[in-house]
């Protein structure tokens, strides 16, 4: 394959998945695409069937149809493990089975989907934590972290599997406008400075807004919008799904909430 095709190719390809859970289609005949080193959002109601679309994504589910291609490759039956050394990864709550280790630790046993040497995991991982501004903690068990830096170390544990596209699941909830803003600062440096691509499943819409280049919105499991953050705070069908029929439209075509 040429380098130009390579630079063409999306870096994640969903093309027709579904998943039912007993008569439940939580996600129905869903496709996008997503371009390498974007961002894209990934919004709607609650219920839509967001998280089911990550873990199918992340190999937790088993689609019922469809297929899923990273970066080229059909990924849709591959191990949870494999996708993640392809270069997959999320951030995910720091397990029970964490909460002892100290922050250095989590990060390094996830650098070791990336080498089998102590000396190299324990490098990319005080790099990680220097980065994200953790350093300082990187010695403090994961239970003694306040709310903001447990938010970061799952991030930084993420990062140690050096991923290529990283699914962010509401990693801004909580968050005080300070903090948000951070974490702003942080995934744009991830994606501008490292080129790794963003998926984000986010509440906090104005985060969705200001950051994506593309925004995906789930309705009852399918797919109702795909376009630009400004295309989707207009769209007819979008607002219908958040505010339901009486929606208003204020003077400047915004979407948001009434009252
Ligand atoms: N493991 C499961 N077993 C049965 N039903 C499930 C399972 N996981 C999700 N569902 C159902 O699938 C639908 C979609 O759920 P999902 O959690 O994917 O939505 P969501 O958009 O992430 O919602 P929220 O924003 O509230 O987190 C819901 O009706 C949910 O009850």
């Amino acid at each position: 394959m040429s380098i130009n095709m390579a630079k063409s190719q999306p870096m994640l390809e969903v093309v027709g998945l579904g998943k039912t859970f007993g008569g439940l289609a939580a996600n129905a005949d869903v496709s996008f695409s997503v371009a390498r080193g974007s961002i894209s959002g990934l919004i709607g109601p609650n219920g839509a069937g967001k998280s089911t679309l990550f873990k199918t994504i992340l190999g937790v589910h088993r689609p019922d149809t469809g297929r899923i291609m990273l970066d080229g490759q059909d990924i849709t039956q591959a191990s949870q493990q494999s996708r993640c050394r392809s270069g997959l990864c999320c951030t995910f709550q720091i397990s029970e089975s964490f909460t002892e280790m100290d922050v250095r630790e989590s990060a390094m046993v996830a650098a070791y989907c990336r080498t089998s040497r102590r000396s190299e995991a324990r490098s990319i991982a005080d790099a990680i934590l220097t980065d994200l501004g953790l350093a300082a903690r990187a010695g403090r068990r994961n239970s003694e972290l306040n709310a903001f830096e447990r938010k970061k170390a799952e991030l930084a544990t993420a990062l140690a599997t050096r991923p290529k596209l990283l699914l962010l699941d509401e990693l801004f909830a909580g968050c005080s406008l300070g903090e948000i803003s951070e974490l702003i600062d942080i995934l744009g440096r991830l994606n501008q400075r490292d080129g790794i691509t963003l998926i984000i499943v986010e509440h906090v819409l104005h985060v969705i807004m200001s950051m994506s280049d593309q925004v995906i919105v789930l309705e009852s499991g399918r797919i109702i919008e795909t376009g630009t953050p400004e295309q989707v705070s207009t769209s007819p069908a979008v607002l219908k799904a958040y505010l339901g029929e009486d929606y208003n439209v204020d003077e400047h075509q915004q979407f948001r909430r009434p009252g």
